[in-house]
Formats: structure tokens, sequence, C-alpha cells
């Protein structure tokens, strides 16, 4: 990955100080006009082999942010028999994040199965089943991902060969994982990758029966999967070639919590390698993973999260802007080709409380992009997205594990890090520029009302006394010395 396309330590990307407004569309209100797609033509035009359909809306990829957006579709009644999401997936849209959580606890804990987190569950929304979108007239083609995009005739390709023709295009691509190449072992049985429904069964099966795993990478999926596995009561060692857990977000002080509370439940930490290879045992499955220290260990499955880059293929050769690393968007989710909008974690935005240009891995703007696009597309409203970024995780949260933990952060963190609290029962760390204004908190184990707190200080980014918020004799007492700084009521 080029030093620009790097993701900041918030996961939010810098990609360049502004956004060039030059690269982005003149205001586009309306969709040229094209033939009303009817669910009757397209019966007919499935079995003559698919020619070329017309429809008003396509949404490509079924994700966390498709399933947002036809929800803002629904709730405008313009979804009815005008619009089509396009989907690589076997199934209707689902909230991602639990792939990693429910989803991975151990077989007696009940674990998350679909159709239990469609999306939009996670939002506290309507489950959005296969048959909601029969329901509300909304065409979704299964396990078809599109392969090719002519913005001239407005034509979209899929891999079976259906030719769409659209009105207004949004790409919901997402990102997919960072792979190991096949030559060192990258692709080898019981090596796994977790973005997909399709990737968290193939690793539930070889959980069944695992003895000895091995969790590559120290970031999300590192830190979520390795606390799953400890729910499966399995011999497990985390690596990364940092020198500590969530480098882009925790502090070292922050992360060695974390770590000591992962050890106390019996995982091994090898840090500061770098890996060689994945080799195969006589079976042909993994056995072990080669350090590049020359040290060994044994492994009959391993979970690699070493990152996600955007899909832009295959939009990248059609004049969308990505040389920013995702697709570059306007304040509206606009990309420089009229009609074609992107969302989620696909677009690269201006974030406009921070003046830079963002890409965000994230779920809350995956659902928050995509309802903003689409409010703009069918309403002509023209506010500019004005993000606050948020992100969460959640471990250890099956029933009967030793220590239930959740964690929030909100804004910016930059600046000064300043630790409240020893993480029993709770910690935070407030993050406070050069000016002394509070850019961003991470909040472990808060109540709800704490919870509350973080995006409004976030937001309105008060001017603290860092002497005051360094000698705060509890997480509540800091959270009132930065509510107390606040100018405006909470
Ligand atoms: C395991 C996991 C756990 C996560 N947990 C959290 C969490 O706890 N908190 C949090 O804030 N965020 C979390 N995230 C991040 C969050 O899930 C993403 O930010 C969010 O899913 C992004 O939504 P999206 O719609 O942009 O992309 P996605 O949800 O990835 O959807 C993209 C869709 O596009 C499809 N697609 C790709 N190419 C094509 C094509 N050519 N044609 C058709 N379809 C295509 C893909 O198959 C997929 O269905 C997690 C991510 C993962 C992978
Ligand atoms: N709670 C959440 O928000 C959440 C949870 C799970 C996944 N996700 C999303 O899923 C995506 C993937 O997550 P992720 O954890 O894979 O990415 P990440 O960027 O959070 O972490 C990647 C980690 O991989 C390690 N790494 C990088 N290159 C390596 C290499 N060659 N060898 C060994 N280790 C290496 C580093 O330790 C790094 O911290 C991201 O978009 C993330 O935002 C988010
Ligand atoms: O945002 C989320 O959605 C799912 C789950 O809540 C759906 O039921 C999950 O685990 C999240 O973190």
């Amino acid at each position: 990955m080029s030093s620009v396309l790097r993701l900041m330590s918030t996961m939010t990307a810098p990609l360049s100080s502004k956004c060039p407004s030059s690269l982005l569309n003149p205001i586009r209100r309306r969709s040229p006009p094209v033939v009303p797609f009817r669910r009757s033509l397209v019966v007919a035009a499935a079995s003559s082999g698919f020619a070329n359909e017309n429809r008003e809306y396509v949404i490509v990829g079924g994700g966390n942010s498709a399933g947002y957006a036809a929800r803002t579709f629904v709730e405008h009644g313009m979804a009815n028999g005008k619009l089509c999401i396009v989907s690589k997936e076997a199934v209707a849209p689902y909230e991602r994040p639990a792939l990693t959580k429910g989803y991975l606890f151990p077989p007696d804990k009940k674990p998350a199965r679909l159709p239990g987190f469609h999306t939009c569950v996670g939002s506290g929304g309507d489950r959005q089943t296969p048959e909601w979108y029969e329901e509300q007239g909304i065409e979704v083609l299964y396990q078809d991902p599109v392969t090719g995009l002519d913005t001239q005739t407005q034509t979209l390709t899929t891999s079976s060969g259906k030719l769409l023709k659209y009105g207004s295009l949004i790409i919901s691509t997402g990102c997919a994982a960072v792979r190991f190449p096949e030559k060192i072992g990258g692709n080898l049985p019981g090596v796994h990758y977790i973005r997909d429904i399709a990737d968290a069964d193939l690793l539930v099966s070889s959980l069944e029966k695992a003895q000895k795993v091995v969790v590559i990478g120290g970031g999300y999926i590192g830190m979520e999967v390795t606390a799953a596995a400890v729910g499966w009561n399995l011999d497990t060692t985390i690596v990364f070639p940092e020198d500590h857990v969530m480098p882009r977000l925790f502090t070292p002080s922050l992360a060695r919590k974390y770590e000591e509370l992962y050890s106390e439940n019996g995982i091994k930490f090898l840090k500061g390698v770098k890996i060689d290879k994945v080799e195969a045992g006589s079976d042909g499955r993994v056995a072990s993973v080669v350090l590049g220290n020359g040290s060994i260990i044994e492994a009959d499955t391993v979970i690699v999260g070493i990152g996600a880059k955007p899909v832009v293929s295959p939009f990248e050769t059609v004049g969308l802007n990505t040389t920013v690393g995702g697709i570059q968007v306007d304040s509206l989710f606009r990309t420089s080709v009229p009609s074609i909008f992107a969302i989620g974690d696909v677009a690269a935005f201006p974030l406009k409380m921070y003046d830079r240009i963002s890409r965000v891995e994230h779920v809350d703007h995956a659902r928050k992009s995509a309802q903003h696009c689409v409010r703009a597309l069918l309403t002509a409203h023209t506010h500019p997205y004005d993000y606050l970024p948020y992100f969460y995780s959640r471990v250890f949260e099956y029933e009967g594990s030793t220590r239930k933990v959740w964690w929030q952060f909100y804004g910016d963190n930059v600046g000064d890090a300043i630790e409240v609290g020893n993480f029993d029962p709770k910690i935070a760390t407030f993050w406070v520029d050069s000016e002394s204004r509070l850019k961003g908190i991470f909040l472990e184990s808060g109540s709800p009302e704490e919870f509350g707190l973080l995006p409004r200080l976030a937001r309105w980014q008060p001017v603290v006394d860092k002497e005051k918020l360094k000698n705060a004799s509890s997480v509540e007492d800091a959270l009132d010395i930065a509510t107390s700084s606040l100018q405006v009521p909470l």
C-alpha cells in the first residue's frame, strides 16, 4: 500500500488535505430519464436470457450500506419496481460486525445465525429478510457480481452475462480482506480470512475441530477473533509485527491493559514478529506458521486479519477517480461521473469536521453514508455530509465469560493522550490537541449515559484543562471535567 493510501490511526484515511472541487461533479439532482423497470418485464427477460434491462436505481454490492440504502429508498416510496441490488453474496444484506462477534460464539452459547442479523437490526431497525425485499418490490440479484461498467450507455455487466441499464448507480462494494500470497501458503486449507458469511461458515467448520489456533494481525479482526477463540477453549496465539495490539487507535498503555486481559484468558502473544510463510502438513492442511525470526508455531487453524482494501474493481477503468484509494466522492456521495455514487467503506469522502478526504471502514459510516446519499439523490437536498467518526468493538460477550468488554471511540485520536481509570471497572482515554481542544475520546465499559456524552464532546471539542483531566480521580470525574467545559448545552 502506498503511503497516500495508508489508513490513519483511527481508520479514517487522510488521502489529501482537501478535496479538489474541480474533481467533483456539479450538482446533479435528477437521474436521466430511463424506461422504468417493471417486474413483469424482468421475469420475461429472465426467461429470455436477460437482454438489456432498464432499472431506475441500481446498487452494486449487497452489504451493510446496501441494506441501509434500500431502507431509505423504501422510506421515500421509491423502491417498489424501481430499485435493483446486484450482490456477490448468496444472502440478503446483513450486519457484518456480527461475523466476528455473535457468529463466533461457541456452539453451546447460542451463536448468531441468519436471518437473525439482517440489516437494519444493528441500529434498532427492521430485519430486512429476503422476503422483505420481495414485499417491497426490490429486485435482488444474488451471487452475480458486477464485472463491467459502460458509463456511456449506463450499462452494467454481471458475471452471468446480464446487462443492466441504470438511471442512477450506487457503488457499495466495500472492502476485501488483504490476503497472504499463495506462494507463502496464503490459500492453504485451514487458513482463514473473514469478510463475509461464507468465510465465517468456513471458519466455524475449522473451529469445530481445531486445537491449536494462530491469529495473524493485531487489529480489529485479530482482537475480536482471538477473544472468540477463548470461548471455544482453544490453544491460541496471536502474532503481529507491531509492539502492541491495535496500534492505530490504542495508546501503548491502553493496549497493555487489553493484552493483560487476553493473557489472563490464556492467549499467548508474539509481538514485533513478521510472518515468513504458512506451511502445510502431509494432509495438505495448514500445520504451522514460520516466523521471520525462524521460529515455528504449530497450528491446525490460522486466521488472518492483516487489513482490508477497497473494492474498486471493475470501476477503476471507467473514469471514476480511484487514485485516492477508494472511489472519490463529494459531500453528497457523487463521484466524478454523472449519475454514479459511492458509499460505505469504498467511498473516499470529505470529512468536513477535520477538513480532509477520508475513507472510514466502520459500520456507523456505512449506515449513515447510505442514508445521506439516497436522501440527497431522492429529495434534492444539498446538506453536506458532516460525519463524526465513531468506531466500537465488543469482545468476550458470550454467556459465562469472565469479563465482557466493550468500547466506543468518537472523534480523532490526535494530540496528547490522557488516560483515566485502570480498566477495573472502566477506562477512558482523552486526546487533547496543542490548543487544549478535546479531539477524541475512547471509553471502555461505560454506562449508556456516559457513552451518550462521547459524541457531544467529540463534536463540540471543548477546551479542557489538561492538568485537571490528568488528575481526575475517576472516569466519571474526568467526564464531568470535560462536559463542564462545554459551551453548549448537553
Ligand atoms: C468481520 C468484520 C467485523 C466488523 N465489525 C465491525 C464492528 O464491530 N464495528 C464497526 O464499526 N465496523 C465493523 N466492521 C466494518 C463494517 O462491517 C464495514 O465498515 C461495513 O460492512 C461496510 O459496509 P459496505 O456496505 O461499505 O461494505 P460491505 O458490508 O463489505 O458490503 C460490500 C458488498 O459488496 C459486495 N461486492 C463486492 N464486489 C462486488 C461486485 N463486483 N458486484 C457485486 N457485489 C460486490 C460484497 O460481496 C459485499 O456484499 C467489521 C467488518 C468485518 C469484515
Ligand atoms: N470493530 C470494528 O470496527 C471492526 C471489527 C472487525 C473488522 N473491522 C474492519 O475489517 C477490516 C479488516 O480488519 P483487520 O483487523 O484485518 O485490519 P486492521 O487494519 O485493523 O489490522 C491489521 C493488522 O494486521 C497486522 N498486519 C498487517 N500486515 C501484516 C503482515 N504482513 N503480517 C502480519 N501482520 C500484519 C497489523 O498488526 C495490523 O494491526 C477493517 O476495515 C476493519 O475496520 C472492523
Ligand atoms: O452493529 C452490529 O450489528 C450486529 C448485531 O447487533 C446484529 O444483531 C453486531 O454484532 C453489531 O456490532
